[in-house]
Protein backbone atom coordinates (compact mmCIF):
# COMPACT_ATOMS: atom_id res chain seq x y z
CA UNK A 1 0.00 0.00 0.00
CA UNK A 2 1.12 3.43 -0.77
CA UNK A 3 1.17 5.84 1.87
CA UNK A 4 2.74 8.86 0.67
CA UNK A 5 2.19 9.73 -3.60
CA UNK A 6 4.06 12.50 -5.14
CA UNK A 7 3.08 13.83 -9.05
CA UNK A 8 4.54 16.06 -10.55
CA UNK A 9 5.27 18.09 -7.55
CA UNK A 10 7.33 21.35 -8.36
CA UNK A 11 8.54 24.23 -6.13
CA UNK A 12 9.94 27.45 -7.97
CA UNK A 13 11.11 30.09 -6.13
CA UNK A 14 11.16 33.44 -8.51
CA UNK A 15 12.73 31.65 -11.90
CA UNK A 16 14.54 29.01 -10.06
CA UNK A 17 12.86 25.49 -9.81
CA UNK A 18 14.14 23.99 -6.98
CA UNK A 19 11.95 21.16 -7.09
CA UNK A 20 10.64 19.76 -10.05
CA UNK A 21 8.26 17.81 -10.83
CA UNK A 22 9.18 15.19 -8.72
CA UNK A 23 7.58 11.81 -9.15
CA UNK A 24 7.41 9.66 -6.08
CA UNK A 25 6.10 6.97 -3.77
CA UNK A 26 6.36 6.02 -0.32
CA UNK A 27 4.74 2.37 0.80
CA UNK A 28 3.55 2.18 4.19
CA UNK A 29 6.34 0.80 6.28
CA UNK A 30 8.93 1.47 4.54
CA UNK A 31 12.07 3.81 4.84
CA UNK A 32 13.18 6.32 2.01
CA UNK A 33 16.19 8.19 2.66
CA UNK A 34 16.45 11.19 -0.15
CA UNK A 35 19.92 11.46 -0.90
CA UNK A 36 21.92 14.76 -2.45
CA UNK A 37 24.03 17.59 -2.12
CA UNK A 38 23.01 20.65 -0.32
CA UNK A 39 20.75 22.76 -2.77
CA UNK A 40 19.36 19.96 -4.55
CA UNK A 41 16.25 20.45 -3.16
CA UNK A 42 16.04 17.86 0.01
CA UNK A 43 14.39 20.14 2.49
CA UNK A 44 11.68 21.86 0.50
CA UNK A 45 10.62 18.17 -0.82
CA UNK A 46 10.30 17.33 3.63
CA UNK A 47 8.52 20.75 4.11
CA UNK A 48 5.83 20.38 0.81
CA UNK A 49 4.77 17.09 2.69
CA UNK A 50 4.79 18.51 5.65
CA UNK A 51 2.47 21.37 4.40
CA UNK A 52 5.05 24.06 5.49
CA UNK A 53 5.41 24.65 1.54
CA UNK A 54 3.30 25.57 -1.30
CA UNK A 55 3.61 23.41 -4.28
CA UNK A 56 4.08 25.62 -7.65
CA UNK A 57 2.77 22.52 -9.40
CA UNK A 58 1.39 18.99 -9.00
CA UNK A 59 -0.42 16.82 -5.63
CA UNK A 60 0.82 15.57 -2.59
CA UNK A 61 -1.43 12.53 -1.34
CA UNK A 62 -1.44 11.11 1.99
CA UNK A 63 -3.03 7.57 1.95
CA UNK A 64 -4.68 8.56 -1.06
CA UNK A 65 -6.10 11.65 -0.33
CA UNK A 66 -4.72 15.03 -1.74
CA UNK A 67 -3.31 17.33 0.86
CA UNK A 68 -3.60 20.67 -0.66
CA UNK A 69 -4.76 22.76 1.43
CA UNK A 70 -4.85 20.54 4.82
CA UNK A 71 -2.75 22.24 7.24
CA UNK A 72 0.40 20.64 9.06
CA UNK A 73 -1.40 19.74 12.04
CA UNK A 74 -3.92 17.48 9.73
CA UNK A 75 -1.63 15.71 8.01
CA UNK A 76 -1.27 12.96 10.81
CA UNK A 77 2.91 13.39 10.34
CA UNK A 78 6.08 13.44 12.49
CA UNK A 79 8.81 16.09 12.34
CA UNK A 80 12.71 15.60 13.37
CA UNK A 81 15.13 18.77 12.10
CA UNK A 82 18.44 18.03 12.70
CA UNK A 83 18.84 20.89 15.24
CA UNK A 84 16.63 18.33 17.22
CA UNK A 85 14.50 22.19 18.14
CA UNK A 86 14.16 20.68 21.96
CA UNK A 87 12.71 23.59 24.19
CA UNK A 88 16.16 23.97 26.18
CA UNK A 89 14.41 24.83 29.60
CA UNK A 90 12.04 22.38 29.95
CA UNK A 91 12.56 18.63 30.98
CA UNK A 92 13.24 16.20 28.92
CA UNK A 93 9.69 13.99 29.88
CA UNK A 94 8.00 18.00 29.15
CA UNK A 95 10.07 17.83 26.02
CA UNK A 96 8.13 14.55 24.72
CA UNK A 97 4.82 15.23 26.11
CA UNK A 98 5.05 18.18 23.98
CA UNK A 99 4.42 15.91 21.14
CA UNK A 100 1.66 14.11 22.82
CA UNK A 101 -0.04 17.50 23.73
CA UNK A 102 -0.15 18.67 19.91
CA UNK A 103 -2.33 15.95 19.91
CA UNK A 104 -4.72 16.40 22.53
CA UNK A 105 -5.92 13.48 25.05
CA UNK A 106 -5.74 12.83 28.36
CA UNK A 107 -3.39 14.51 31.05
CA UNK A 108 -2.92 11.09 32.87
CA UNK A 109 -1.93 8.53 29.96
CA UNK A 110 0.74 11.15 29.10
CA UNK A 111 3.14 9.99 31.63
CA UNK A 112 2.70 6.20 30.60
CA UNK A 113 3.48 7.06 26.81
CA UNK A 114 6.12 9.40 27.80
CA UNK A 115 7.71 6.51 29.61
CA UNK A 116 7.08 3.98 27.05
CA UNK A 117 8.71 6.31 24.22
CA UNK A 118 11.58 6.81 26.57
CA UNK A 119 12.53 3.26 26.72
CA UNK A 120 11.62 3.46 23.20
CA UNK A 121 15.05 5.43 22.26
CA UNK A 122 17.19 4.21 24.72
CA UNK A 123 16.95 6.62 27.69
CA UNK A 124 14.40 4.76 30.00
CA UNK A 125 13.76 6.90 33.35
CA UNK A 126 14.93 10.05 31.72
CA UNK A 127 11.78 11.77 32.18
CA UNK A 128 12.95 14.67 34.82
CA UNK A 129 16.51 15.39 33.30
CA UNK A 130 17.61 18.61 31.95
CA UNK A 131 18.04 18.81 28.30
CA UNK A 132 20.74 21.13 28.28
CA UNK A 133 22.86 18.13 30.27
CA UNK A 134 22.41 15.24 27.32
CA UNK A 135 24.83 15.00 25.16
CA UNK A 136 23.95 15.60 21.42
CA UNK A 137 23.28 11.86 20.85
CA UNK A 138 20.71 11.69 24.18
CA UNK A 139 19.23 14.92 22.85
CA UNK A 140 18.55 13.73 19.22
CA UNK A 141 17.17 10.59 20.86
CA UNK A 142 14.51 12.20 22.85
CA UNK A 143 13.78 14.62 19.49
CA UNK A 144 12.56 10.95 18.01
CA UNK A 145 11.13 10.02 20.99
CA UNK A 146 9.06 13.27 20.68
CA UNK A 147 8.59 13.13 17.25
CA UNK A 148 7.14 9.56 17.86
CA UNK A 149 4.63 10.69 20.33
CA UNK A 150 1.96 11.13 18.46
CA UNK A 151 2.45 7.74 16.66
CA UNK A 152 2.09 9.86 13.29
CA UNK A 153 1.82 7.76 9.74
CA UNK A 154 4.68 9.41 8.32
CA UNK A 155 7.80 10.26 10.24
CA UNK A 156 9.93 12.67 8.77
CA UNK A 157 13.18 13.47 9.67
CA UNK A 158 15.80 15.74 7.96
CA UNK A 159 19.35 15.55 8.27
CA UNK A 160 18.79 13.19 12.02
CA UNK A 161 22.09 12.44 13.11
CA UNK A 162 23.67 15.73 11.09
CA UNK A 163 25.61 17.29 13.95
CA UNK A 164 26.93 13.92 16.02
CA UNK A 165 30.32 12.74 15.76
CA UNK A 166 30.85 9.73 13.01
CA UNK A 167 30.64 6.40 15.61
CA UNK A 168 27.42 7.39 16.88
CA UNK A 169 25.78 8.13 13.93
CA UNK A 170 26.65 4.67 12.83
CA UNK A 171 25.48 3.39 16.41
CA UNK A 172 22.25 5.40 15.95
CA UNK A 173 21.69 4.58 12.48
CA UNK A 174 21.18 0.59 13.41
CA UNK A 175 19.21 1.36 16.21
CA UNK A 176 16.81 3.77 14.28
CA UNK A 177 16.78 1.18 11.39
CA UNK A 178 16.01 -1.67 14.26
CA UNK A 179 13.35 0.88 15.80
CA UNK A 180 11.23 1.46 12.73
CA UNK A 181 11.53 -2.20 11.43
CA UNK A 182 9.95 -3.14 15.40
CA UNK A 183 7.22 -0.03 15.20
CA UNK A 184 6.65 -0.68 11.56
CA UNK A 185 7.26 3.03 10.77
CA UNK A 186 6.78 4.64 7.65
CA UNK A 187 10.12 6.77 7.30
CA UNK A 188 10.69 9.92 4.99
CA UNK A 189 14.55 10.45 5.56
CA UNK A 190 16.88 13.10 4.12
CA UNK A 191 20.56 13.19 4.44
CA UNK A 192 23.47 14.36 2.27
CA UNK A 193 25.25 11.20 3.65
CA UNK A 194 25.37 8.50 1.43
CA UNK A 195 26.58 6.16 4.57
CA UNK A 196 23.78 7.35 6.37
CA UNK A 197 21.14 6.77 3.62
CA UNK A 198 22.56 3.44 2.48
CA UNK A 199 22.43 1.62 6.41
CA UNK A 200 19.15 3.01 7.04
CA UNK A 201 16.84 3.07 3.90
CA UNK A 202 15.08 0.49 2.06
CA UNK A 203 15.50 2.50 -0.84
CA UNK A 204 17.13 5.60 -1.79
CA UNK A 205 16.17 8.48 -3.96
CA UNK A 206 19.32 10.46 -5.17
CA UNK A 207 18.48 14.07 -6.13
CA UNK A 208 20.05 16.70 -8.28
CA UNK A 209 19.10 20.35 -9.07
CA UNK A 210 15.19 19.61 -7.38
CA UNK A 211 15.24 16.50 -9.93
CA UNK A 212 15.58 12.54 -9.41
CA UNK A 213 18.85 11.36 -10.53
CA UNK A 214 18.30 8.23 -9.75
CA UNK A 215 16.02 6.11 -7.19
CA UNK A 216 16.35 2.21 -6.03
CA UNK A 217 17.71 0.23 -3.27
CA UNK A 218 20.74 1.07 -1.81
CA UNK A 219 22.90 -2.06 -3.18
CA UNK A 220 21.45 -1.23 -6.58
CA UNK A 221 22.42 2.27 -6.61
CA UNK A 222 25.56 0.98 -5.58
CA UNK A 223 26.03 -1.24 -8.26
CA UNK A 224 24.84 0.63 -10.44
CA UNK A 225 25.11 4.31 -10.60
CA UNK A 226 22.83 5.27 -13.22
CA UNK A 227 25.20 8.43 -13.83
CA UNK A 228 28.58 10.01 -13.78
CA UNK A 229 26.92 12.44 -11.41
CA UNK A 230 25.44 9.43 -9.31
CA UNK A 231 28.85 7.68 -9.26
CA UNK A 232 30.51 10.88 -8.21
CA UNK A 233 28.33 11.47 -5.46
CA UNK A 234 28.67 8.58 -3.89
CA UNK A 235 32.29 8.59 -3.64
CA UNK A 236 33.56 6.71 -6.49
CA UNK A 237 36.53 8.52 -8.17
CA UNK A 238 37.79 6.31 -10.88
CA UNK A 239 35.76 7.55 -13.88
CA UNK A 240 37.51 7.85 -16.99
CA UNK A 241 35.98 8.05 -20.65
CA UNK A 242 36.32 5.54 -22.90
CA UNK A 243 35.55 3.18 -26.16
CA UNK A 244 33.85 0.42 -25.45
CA UNK A 245 34.39 -2.71 -28.46
CA UNK A 246 32.48 -5.90 -27.29
CA UNK A 247 33.77 -6.92 -23.61
CA UNK A 248 36.45 -4.56 -23.47
CA UNK A 249 37.00 -0.89 -23.30
CA UNK A 250 39.82 1.05 -24.33
CA UNK A 251 40.86 3.67 -21.30
CA UNK A 252 43.49 6.13 -20.27
CA UNK A 253 44.50 3.12 -17.93
CA UNK A 254 44.69 0.78 -21.15
CA UNK A 255 42.38 -2.04 -21.90
CA UNK A 256 39.55 -2.55 -19.08
CA UNK A 257 37.20 -5.67 -19.33
CA UNK A 258 33.85 -4.67 -18.92
CA UNK A 259 30.38 -6.92 -18.08
CA UNK A 260 28.62 -8.77 -21.30
CA UNK A 261 25.94 -6.87 -23.18
CA UNK A 262 27.60 -3.45 -21.76
CA UNK A 263 26.65 -0.27 -24.17
CA UNK A 264 29.52 0.29 -26.99
CA UNK A 265 30.71 3.47 -28.15
CA UNK A 266 32.14 6.46 -26.86
CA UNK A 267 30.86 6.08 -23.03
CA UNK A 268 32.26 6.91 -19.33
CA UNK A 269 33.33 4.02 -17.22
CA UNK A 270 33.41 3.80 -13.73
CA UNK A 271 35.19 1.02 -11.74
CA UNK A 272 34.72 0.56 -8.29
CA UNK A 273 37.94 0.29 -5.96
CA UNK A 274 37.37 -3.42 -5.19
CA UNK A 275 37.85 -3.54 -9.14
CA UNK A 276 41.08 -2.46 -9.24
CA UNK A 277 43.61 -5.49 -8.66
CA UNK A 278 46.86 -5.65 -7.35
CA UNK A 279 48.94 -8.38 -9.11
CA UNK A 280 52.18 -9.72 -10.87
CA UNK A 281 51.68 -8.05 -14.25
CA UNK A 282 49.43 -5.22 -15.79
CA UNK A 283 49.22 -1.43 -15.52
CA UNK A 284 52.11 -0.15 -13.45
CA UNK A 285 51.53 2.45 -11.01
CA UNK A 286 53.24 3.96 -7.82
CA UNK A 287 51.85 4.07 -4.53
CA UNK A 288 50.75 7.20 -3.28
CA UNK A 289 48.87 6.66 -0.32
CA UNK A 290 47.39 4.02 1.97
CA UNK A 291 44.42 4.40 4.41
CA UNK A 292 43.54 1.64 6.68
CA UNK A 293 39.87 1.14 6.83
CA UNK A 294 38.66 -1.26 9.72
CA UNK A 295 39.24 -4.44 7.23
CA UNK A 296 40.58 -2.97 3.87
CA UNK A 297 43.51 -0.66 3.31
CA UNK A 298 42.23 1.96 0.87
CA UNK A 299 44.77 2.47 -1.47
CA UNK A 300 45.35 5.94 -4.15
CA UNK A 301 47.32 5.02 -7.41
CA UNK A 302 49.63 6.83 -9.83
CA UNK A 303 49.44 4.94 -12.99
CA UNK A 304 52.29 5.14 -15.57
CA UNK A 305 49.52 6.35 -17.88
CA UNK A 306 45.80 7.91 -17.19
CA UNK A 307 44.66 9.95 -14.22
CA UNK A 308 44.95 8.69 -10.54
CA UNK A 309 43.60 5.14 -9.24
CA UNK A 310 41.74 4.17 -5.83
CA UNK A 311 42.05 0.84 -5.03
CA UNK A 312 41.75 -1.32 -2.33
CA UNK A 313 43.68 -4.72 -0.90
CA UNK A 314 43.34 -7.09 2.13
CA UNK A 315 45.30 -5.70 5.36
CA UNK A 316 47.94 -8.50 4.72
CA UNK A 317 50.41 -7.54 2.13
CA UNK A 318 49.22 -4.32 1.64
CA UNK A 319 52.04 -2.57 -0.42
CA UNK A 320 53.60 0.59 0.97
CA UNK A 321 53.87 4.26 -0.03
CA UNK A 322 56.15 4.69 -2.92
CA UNK A 323 56.20 1.26 -3.86
CA UNK A 324 55.90 0.12 -7.54
CA UNK A 325 52.42 -1.98 -8.24
CA UNK A 326 50.71 -3.70 -11.41
CA UNK A 327 47.14 -4.04 -10.97
CA UNK A 328 44.66 -5.36 -13.26
CA UNK A 329 40.60 -4.70 -13.55
CA UNK A 330 37.89 -7.36 -12.59
CA UNK A 331 34.90 -6.91 -15.00
CA UNK A 332 32.47 -7.90 -12.27
CA UNK A 333 33.38 -4.01 -10.80
CA UNK A 334 33.25 -2.09 -13.90
CA UNK A 335 30.16 -0.29 -14.99
CA UNK A 336 29.51 1.62 -18.19
CA UNK A 337 27.49 4.28 -17.37
CA UNK A 338 24.67 5.74 -19.31
CA UNK A 339 25.66 9.61 -20.87
CA UNK A 340 24.29 12.66 -20.46
CA UNK A 341 24.50 13.67 -16.50
N1 LIG B 1 12.26 30.29 0.84
C1 LIG B 1 13.20 30.23 -0.11
N2 LIG B 1 13.37 31.23 -0.99
C2 LIG B 1 14.30 31.18 -1.95
N3 LIG B 1 15.13 30.12 -2.15
C3 LIG B 1 15.00 29.09 -1.31
C4 LIG B 1 14.04 29.08 -0.25
N4 LIG B 1 14.15 27.89 0.41
C5 LIG B 1 15.14 27.21 -0.21
N5 LIG B 1 15.65 27.92 -1.22
C6 LIG B 1 16.74 27.48 -2.13
O1 LIG B 1 16.34 26.27 -2.70
C7 LIG B 1 17.46 25.41 -2.89
C8 LIG B 1 17.19 24.07 -2.28
O2 LIG B 1 17.14 24.18 -0.89
P1 LIG B 1 16.94 22.93 0.06
O3 LIG B 1 17.08 23.41 1.47
O4 LIG B 1 15.69 22.23 -0.30
O5 LIG B 1 18.18 22.04 -0.35
P2 LIG B 1 18.81 20.82 0.40
O6 LIG B 1 19.07 19.80 -0.65
O7 LIG B 1 17.95 20.42 1.54
O8 LIG B 1 20.17 21.42 0.92
P3 LIG B 1 20.93 21.20 2.32
O9 LIG B 1 21.47 19.81 2.29
O10 LIG B 1 21.99 22.26 2.27
O11 LIG B 1 19.92 21.45 3.40
C9 LIG B 1 18.64 26.14 -2.28
O12 LIG B 1 19.40 26.70 -3.30
C10 LIG B 1 18.00 27.19 -1.40
O13 LIG B 1 18.83 28.31 -1.32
Amino acid sequence: MTLLQLEGVSVRFGERAVVDAVDMAVAEHETVCVLGPSGSGKSTLLRVVAGLQQVSGGRVLLGGADQSGVPVHRRGVGLMFQDHQLFPHRDVGANVSFGLRMRGGGGASYAARVAELLELVGLPGAQGRAVASLSGGEQQRVALARALAPSPRLLMLDEPLGQLDRGLRERLVVELRGLFSRLGTTVLAVTHDQGEAFALADRVVVMRDGRIAQAGTPLEVWQRPASEFVARFLGFENVVPATVTGAVAATAWGKVPVPAGSPEGEQRLLIRPAGVVLCAAGLRCEVVSRTFRGNHVALLLRPEGGPVLEAECGLAGAPAVGDRVAVTFAPAEVVVLPPGH
